[in-house]
């Protein structure tokens, strides 16, 4: 990202970031409303730059939209919002739909298999819990093979067992994955992390130091009465 501002509607929404993102493991954290999913948004071309330029494997996000989005997968916050086939196998199945059929239903049978959801794969996907959603929204994105996972708090709507479940997927994937949550222990198993403070990347550092300015943003912004009770 070469000194991106986005600006939508009234709002300055992002003001000159500028940050090369190569680690394996990238975390995202700020206040609500602080930038955080315009930011991961940037990155597979939902949203463009008003000024500066983002380039995902060297294209630019405005220019080649399309080709960026099959390089960057997007796992959305709810997986309602993103999973459009009636059953589970169509719903990978149709992240694959450029492939021959006989190929297809190998890459959805082994997609399954891998995240556990195999014998679910006839079964109506609006049926499956919370967590086997996301599970098979992330599992839709990653049929497709993008070379970047980009995930925008996708624990949000997930109990502990599942929010760990996801995580370790999250986790064990050979991509690099952009996470951002505001489940501050997710971010102990990023490589970086950013903190998005007001549209700006305030820190940029290892998760201890980032987590910690992320505390220090949030106590100073208490009230001072609330502070000690903190
Ligand atoms: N399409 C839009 N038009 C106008 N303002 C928008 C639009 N989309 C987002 N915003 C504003 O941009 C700001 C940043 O939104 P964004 O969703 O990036 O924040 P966030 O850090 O992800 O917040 P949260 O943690 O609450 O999800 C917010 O003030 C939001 O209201």
């Amino acid at each position: 990202m070469e000194d991106v501002h986005v600006r939508l509607g009234e709002r300055d929404v992002l003001r000159g970031v500028d940050v090369e993102l190569t680690e394996r493991r990238v975390g995202i954290v700020g206040a609500n409303g602080s930038g955080k999913s315009t930011l991961a948004r940037l990155l597979n071309g939902l949203v463009v730059p008003t000024a500066g330029r983002v380039l995902v494997d060297g294209l630019d996000t405005r220019r080649d939209g399309a080709a960026v989005r099959r390089r960057a997968g997007f796992v959305f916050t709810d997986p309602d919002a993103q999973i459009v086939m009636p059953t589970v196998a169509e719903d990978v199945a149709y992240s694959v739909r450029g492939v021959p059929a006989s190929e297809r239903d190998r890459i959805v049978r082994d997609a399954l298999a891998a995240r556990g959801l195999a014998h679910h794969a006839d079964h109506p996907a609006h049926l499956l819990s919370g967590g086997q959603k996301q599970l098979l929204a992330l599992t839709s994105v990653l049929a497709a093979r993008p070379r970047l996972v980009v995930a925008d708090e996708p624990t949000t709507l997930l109990d502990l067992r599942n929010t760990r479940r996801f995580a370790a997927e999250l986790a064990a994937l050979p991509q690099q994955v952009v996470l951002v949550s505001h489940d501050l222990t997710l971010m102990d198993a990023m490589d970086r992390v950013l903190v998005v403070d007001d549209g700006r990347v305030v820190a940029d550092d290892a998760p201890g130091p980032a987590v910690a300015h992320y505390r220090r943003l949030v106590d100073e912004a208490a009230p001072a009465s609330r502070r000690g009770a903190s």
